[in-house]
């Protein structure tokens, strides 16, 4: 046997040789036992191995009652459990690395034993669990023998120093390079790469690590050292070394490399254990200690279209509304005729300032379909007034003065139109449309529950509303008020809110007039 010893720090990590035929993503099957504080074990596997940027896996062998204070107990499922668990990764799986930790009992190894050649070309590291950290047994005392003839099945064995020991059938080494030297005899009489671990190493500053490799230059021995550091959490330290080991191998396929690799990892690892805080006694270490969460990403703005938005906003108006004595009135035929008259006669009004309004939005328009929307509104908004004035205002005496609501509301969008942009413009003359949708769809299916009766006084008028073609523009108003809303910024958002709930105001205001017949508007009355 050639001994050749490296020593290396844990920073010369440049310069890796990647195999060819390495996966991206590496497939890592942990075989191994459990520990609900996630320290050890399987939990600890699939850490590391996530960690390295590897996918792992799990096969329970035991489920064992532990936490970061010492083992309780633990329950071993049947072996036949045990292999249908391997068979169904393996028979679905190609699987890159295994990880066999915590093995248990006798029959337990040789389940594994059998299964393995169903992993041929996988690395197989082997970590020889036999008693925790707290000093609790993992490994049935009859059941070393059969680990040992597992050794030379594995690629890397990675024994603590008490470990290597029993592998060897000899008494713990009381130096580091007496442990060294057992490592070797395991290397030389199993065939397997060793890596002899300094954890346990009694009263030492430093932490080395020795890899034994018992492949290519058979007996090469590289010496990873790294000083030791303070701390109690080291619970599944070796653990979470032999499954990132695995991981890493997949890429390198040169033990040296991959140690180095997993030692700084470990190191970090081990800084920044403390930080955890998880349990009493020996906690575990930081696997995911590189990985830096982003900032919390501040709540996305208000992403609910303008049209939920405001319809919620302006409820108190549109019950308002809908329970006004002119709306209930003209809804059951008891709406006195002056009143009818002067709602119409304030409606033309009205229309004729709409209808200029309509006109600005339709020269503000971004897209020529909305230009051609708005304009055609504004067209039949002065079709409409002229309608009224043919068919409903004739003959009904001379008309009322414009009513100080009417002239309001118009002011209200002469002055959106004059000086908001077209978003703002849009969302002023939204309610227009909408509430007299509303209070129409609402008007005219009462009369159409009742009968359509044409002895309603207003059964003409209550007909018009059901016209689809101002439902389908009401739509659009709404869609393009909503693209509007999603591409403002947060200024034009919140003055378009505002526009649209003044203009409701002033719906309601409307409805509200032709009943209130306050003194001014009333002395106008014919
Ligand atoms: N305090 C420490 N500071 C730096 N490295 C450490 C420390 N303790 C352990 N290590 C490193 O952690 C790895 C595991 O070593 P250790 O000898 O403790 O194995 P183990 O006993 O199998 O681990 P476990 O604690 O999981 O039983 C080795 O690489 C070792 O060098
Ligand atoms: C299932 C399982 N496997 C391995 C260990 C060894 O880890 P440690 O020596 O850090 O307690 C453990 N405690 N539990």
């Amino acid at each position: 046997m050639s001994i050749r010893t490296l020593v290396d720090t844990v920073e010369h990590t440049e310069a890796l040789s990647v195999p060819a035929r390495a996966r991206t993503i590496p497939h890592v099957l942990s075989i191994a036992g459990t520990d609900p504080t996630g320290g050890a074990g399987l939990q600890a596997d699939l850490k590391s191995i996530g960690a390295q940027g590897g996918y792992g896996m799990a096969v329970v062998t035991s489920l064992v009652a532990q936490n970061t204070r010492g083992v309780r107990s633990v329950h071993t499922p049947p072996s036949t459990f045990l292999d249908e668990q391997l068979q169904a990764v393996s028979d679905d799986v190609t699987i890159d690395a295994v990880k066999i930790g915590m093995l248990g009992d006798a029959e337990t190894i040789r389940t594994v034993r059998r299964w393995l050649p169903r992993s041929t070309g996988a690395v197989i590291v082997l970590d020889p669990v036999m008693v925790a950290t707290s000093g609790d047994r993992l490994l049935a005392s009859d059941a070393e023998d059969e680990l040992r003839a597992l050794v030379p099945l594995a690629d890397l064995v990675t024994p603590n120093l008490p470990e290597l020991a029993v592998l060897l059938g000899e008494p713990v080494a009381t130096g580091w390079e007496a442990a060294v030297e057992q490592g070797k005899r395991l290397a030389a009489s199993t065939g397997t790469s060793v890596l002899v671990k300094g954890g346990h190493l009694e009263g030492a500053l430093e932490c080395p690590d020795a890899l034994v490799d018992a492949s290519g230059d058979a007996g090469t021995v590289s010496v990873v050292g790294g000083t030791r550091i303070d701390t109690r959490n080291t619970h599944g330290t070796g653990c979470s070394l032999s499954a990132a080991l695995a991981t890493v191998q997949t890429r390198t396929g040169n033990w040296h490399q991959s140690l180095l690799i997993v030692k700084k990892w470990l190191r970090g690892a081990l800084e920044r254990a403390d930080e955890l805080n998880v349990g009493q006694g020996n906690g575990p270490i930081h696997h995911f200690h590189e990985f830096v969460p982003g900032p919390i990403p501040a709540p996305p703005p208000e992403e609910r279209p303008f049209s939920e938005q405001v319809w919620e906003l302006t409820t108190s108006h549109r019950l308002a509304i809908e329970t006004l004595g002119f709306v209930r009135a003209l809804g059951d035929g008891s709406l006195p005729p002056e009143q009818f008259a002067y709602y119409l006669a304030q409606d033309a009004m009205y229309l004729r300032g709409y209808s200029r309004v309509l006109s600005r939005a339709s020269a503000l328009a971004p897209s020529e379909a909305e230009q051609l929307f708005w304009a055609k509104s504004a067209l039949s908004c002065l079709e409409v007034e002229s309608e009224l004035h043919r068919t409903w205002l004739t003959g009904r005496g001379q008309s009322p003065a414009q009513g100080r609501v009417t002239r309001a509301y118009v002011d209200h969008l002469l002055a959106a139109s004059a000086n908001a942009g077209y978003a703002v413009l849009v969302a002023a003359v939204l309610p227009c449309y909408w509430l007299y949708a509303h209070v129409g769809n609402a008007l005219h299916s009462q009369w159409i529950g009742n009968g359509a009766g044409t002895d309603h006084p207003y059964a003409n008028w209550l007909e018009t509303y059901a016209d689809p073609a101002f439902a389908e523009a009401t739509a659009r108003a709404i869609s393009i008020a909503d693209s509007c809303f999603a591409a403002a910024p947060p200024a034009d958002r919140e003055a378009m809110i505002e526009a649209f709930e003044a203009s409701a105001w002033y719906e309601h205001e409307f409805f509200d007039a032709p009943t209130r017949l306050d003194l001014r508007d009333s002395a106008k009355l014919p």
